[in-house]
């Protein structure tokens, strides 16, 4: 579903990137991992045009991404979710998620009403500004405002940073759900392991922007924990 080939990425002459392979099968749910600076958001930045790359190759559902802007990406069927969450702190909660229905995919002009099952909270706040949520519901905020163009695809950085602990089992039980029941494929930048092993069912392990180890989440043993996560 997303494959990428020998992708090299620089910032200026720092090369971050080095000749990465990934592979991310529809409907599965993948956990990238690595410590810090390893190039995890990098990755993600690649896979979502923000970045763009100067060797290799990206295809999404079969069609080559690399020449192709970051707009692009919400008509394929990705939906992101960025580090930091980057919601519009001047605007209400209803307003940062009518941003994304102009969106081409999306034809209803409508936010759909199971944006608000998966997050209640947020329909009781829908004329609060977003700079005035708590971390929890900003959170909340921006996976919603990705999941409103219907994503096949949904890719998220460290959703967890900062989050109290039940609203980091509500993402993790959104993030479960929305793979089991609507099939969609999730791609997750995580450092905190035991989220990372409940909703992760492959892992992809990264040092120094190369890909050194992946598999089954199963299979993720404490010689590779403490290779490439422990500090
Ligand atoms: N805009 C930028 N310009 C120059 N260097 C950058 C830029 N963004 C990131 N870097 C550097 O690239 C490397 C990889 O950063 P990246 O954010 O991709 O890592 P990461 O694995 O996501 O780390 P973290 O877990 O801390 O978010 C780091 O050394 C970082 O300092």
């Amino acid at each position: 579903m997303i494959e990428l080939a020998k992708v090299n990425q620089k910032y200026g002459g720092t090369q971050i990137l080095w000749d990465l392979n990934l592979n991310v099968k529809k409907g599965s749910r993948t956990c990238i991992m690595g410590r810090n600076g390893v190039g995890k958001t990098t990755l993600l930045k690649v896979i979502m045009g923000i970045l763009p790359i100067a060797e290799g190759t990206l295809t999404i559902n079969g069609v080559d991404m690399v020449k192709k802007s970051v707009e692009s990406r919400p008509d394929i069927g990705v939906g992101y979710v960025p580090q930091g969450r980057h919601i519009f702190g001047q605007l209400t909660v209803e307003e940062n998620l009518k941003i994304s229905l102009n969106c081409a995919r999306q034809k209803s002009k409508l936010i759909p009403e199971h944006i608000y099952e998966l997050f209640p909270v947020l329909k009781e706040m829908l004329q609060r500004r977003g700079g005035d949520l708590s971390g929890g519901q900003q959170q909340q905020l921006a996976i919603a405002r990705a999941l409103v163009l219907n994503p096949e695809i949904l890719i998220l950085d460290e959703p967890n940073e900062g989050i109290q602990p039940n609203i980091v089992q509500l993402i993790r039980d959104v993030l479960l759900k929305l793979n089991r029941e609507q099939g969609i494929t999730i791609v997750l930048v995580e450092q905190k392991l035991p989220f990372a092993r409940a909703v992760g069912e492959e892992f992809v392990l990264m040092e120094k922007g190369h890909v050194m180890s992946s598999g089954l989440m199963a299979d993720l043993n404490d010689d590779l924990v403490s290779q490439y996560l422990a500090v």
